[in-house]
């Protein structure tokens, strides 16, 4: 896939998340925004009744966006063509707390004027049916946010707005009658992509850029009524929800400038 990159995509995530556009020119993209560029676009026709594309899984499991490895080791520029190349490199079946869990772990590379700027795993992971039914949490008493934390309002409408800029159609975003009757979950789910961006943005807030390597796990579902908290400091980056309960954790090393 190749398309040349325009500013549009990140005036309108600047816009989502609420942060100042970044300056593109001098900078290039910032640490995972390349995921609003160069996006599949399934025909309506190839959808499941999930919303996601269904070729290759199998009838009935959920899926899951698990975690993920993100290398950037150069600036992505905008005005510039640049093309995705993606492949499945593992599939991995192991038994979780929750279940039978299927892990498909995909590499994608970024490449523009000959070099490789972004260097990409990320693992996918697919539940049996019956798995969303145990995501309820019991919700503990709220810890109000911190001085050196980001309170992010997970609301319907950011959710779209996320879906609509990926171009992701996976019905447990916004469709909340589908989240809840067919998948079980209590509320929207939180994009695993969305929560790993808001810890890189904490982690650019305090200075982080240049060549990055970022890993992050996705480790229990955030929904819409719980709040997003973001924090990021020396020993690494987490999102909590407003009750304490930890949903994603990540890790970020400079690889130099
Ligand atoms: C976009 C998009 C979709 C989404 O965004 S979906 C919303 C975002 N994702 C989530 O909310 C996922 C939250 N995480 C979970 O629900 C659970 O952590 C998960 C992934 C279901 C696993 O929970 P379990 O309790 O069943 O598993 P265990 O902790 O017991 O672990 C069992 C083994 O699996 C390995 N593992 C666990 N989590 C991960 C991970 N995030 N990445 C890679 N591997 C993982 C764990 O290490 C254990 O392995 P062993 O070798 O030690 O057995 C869209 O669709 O596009």
């Amino acid at each position: 896939m190749k398309e040349i990159l325009q500013p549009g995509p990140a005036e309108a995530l600047a816009s989502l998340l609420d942060v100042e556009p970044p300056d593109l020119d001098r900078d290039g993209l910032p640490l995972l925004w390349h995921w609003f560029y160069l996006l599949d676009r399934p025909a309506q026709a190839d959808l499941g009744p999930d919303g996601h594309p269904a070729r290759g899984t199998e009838p009935g499991r959920r899926r899951m966006w698990a975690g993920g490895r993100v290398r950037t080791l150069g600036p992505l520029r905008c005005g510039l063509p640049a093309e995705r190349h993606t492949e499945v490199l593992s599939t991995q079946e192991k038994q979780g707390r929750t279940g039978r869990l299927t892990f498909v772990v995909t590499g994608h590379r970024i490449v523009q004027g000959g070099e490789v700027v972004v260097e990409e795993e990320q693992d996918i992971v697919y539940r049996d049916a019956a798995a969303g039914r145990a995501d309820n949490p019991v919700e503990e008493p709220e810890v109000l946010a911190a001085e050196d934390e980001w309170a992010i309002d997970v609301s319907p409408t950011l959710l779209f707005r996320f879906s609509a800029l990926t171009y992701n159609a996976h019905r447990i975003h916004y469709d909340r009658d589908y989240a809840r009757d067919v998948e079980g979950y209590p509320g929207l789910l939180t994009h695993g992509p969305l929560q790993a961006l808001a810890m890189a943005e904490a982690a650019r807030r305090r200075g982080s850029g240049g060549r990055l390597a970022f890993d992050y796990r996705l480790v229990a579902p955030l929904f819409d009524h719980q709040g997003m908290i973001v924090r990021a400091d020396e020993t690494g980056t987490a999102v909590r929800d407003r009750h304490g309960r930890r949903t994603a954790t990540g890790t970020m090393r400079s690889l130099g400038r």
